[in-house]
């Protein structure tokens, strides 16, 4: 079995339930609530900088130039390819660039992006790796799943379009083909790291459309009186 299905298999459960989220089901339909996915693209425009940035810290650690420049053109391919999806959506909700930057990332999405930007910076180069191909397996499957039963009318079609695209496609199984390289060259240690990053950014796909969808915001403590 490849190192890739072993991961797959792993976290069958969990991918089952981020398909069957209202988020994505909603999308699917077109019924999604517009002011809920207004909020998804805000907090996933901030989530991608950091996406990229944790692609880019990994490609500085790629053992060879192929990795590198692999890892690199992701980089700039969310930057180029998802910004305009997004610039395209808050053009339509009317969120100038002076909204967005008065809106801070989730709780969701800071956790999230924590976590990749960790595993890039202190994780080898396979747990990097590892943990940042849930962000493009996971949302190739919802992508094509959602296409198979969406269309064109479909408020969220270019959303659709994008990640059931062949662009898209073709950068998942470059990331795929090198999670199953690094699988397999990697001792049981290593590979056992690559499994726990993987599920946690799982864990994080799920976390991020819950979050979206009931539109959560950072808890506060209630107003505090001192006493004196
Ligand atoms: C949270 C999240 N994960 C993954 C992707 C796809 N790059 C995304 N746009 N947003």
């Amino acid at each position: 079995m490849s190192f890739t299905r072993d991961l797959a298999r792993e976290t069958a459960s969990l991918r089952r339930q981020i398909h069957a989220m209202p988020f994505n089901r909603e999308l699917a339909e077109g019924q999604l609530d517009p002011a809920i996915f207004q909020g998804y693209i805000i907090q996933d425009a901030h989530y991608l900088e950091g996406f990229a940035r944790a692609l880019a810290l990994a490609a500085s650690k790629a053992p060879d130039a192929p990795s590198v420049a692999q890892l690199a053109g992701s980089a700039a391919g969310a930057i180029a390819v998802e910004r305009e999806l997004h610039n395209h959506y808050m053009g339509l909700f009317g969120v100038s660039a002076d909204d967005f930057a008065a809106i801070a990332p989730s709780a969701a999405c800071d956790h999230y992006v924590s976590f990749l930007l960790r595993s890039a910076t202190i994780g080898d180069f396979p747990e990097a790796v590892a943990a940042l191909l849930p962000c493009f397996w996971i949302y190739r499957d919802i992508g094509h799943e959602i296409a198979q039963h969406s269309g064109s009318e479909n408020p969220y079609a270019a959303w659709i379009a994008t990640y059931s695209g062949d662009a898209f496609d073709q950068s998942v199984a470059r990331m795929l083909d090198l999670t199953d390289r690094l699988g397999a060259a990697a001792d049981d240690a290593v590979r056992a790291r690559m499994h726990r990053a993987f599920a946690r950014s799982c864990w994080h796909e799920w976390r991020f459309w819950d979050s979206a969808y009931h539109r959560e915001t950072w808890r506060q403590p209630e107003p505090f009186e001192e006493r004196v």
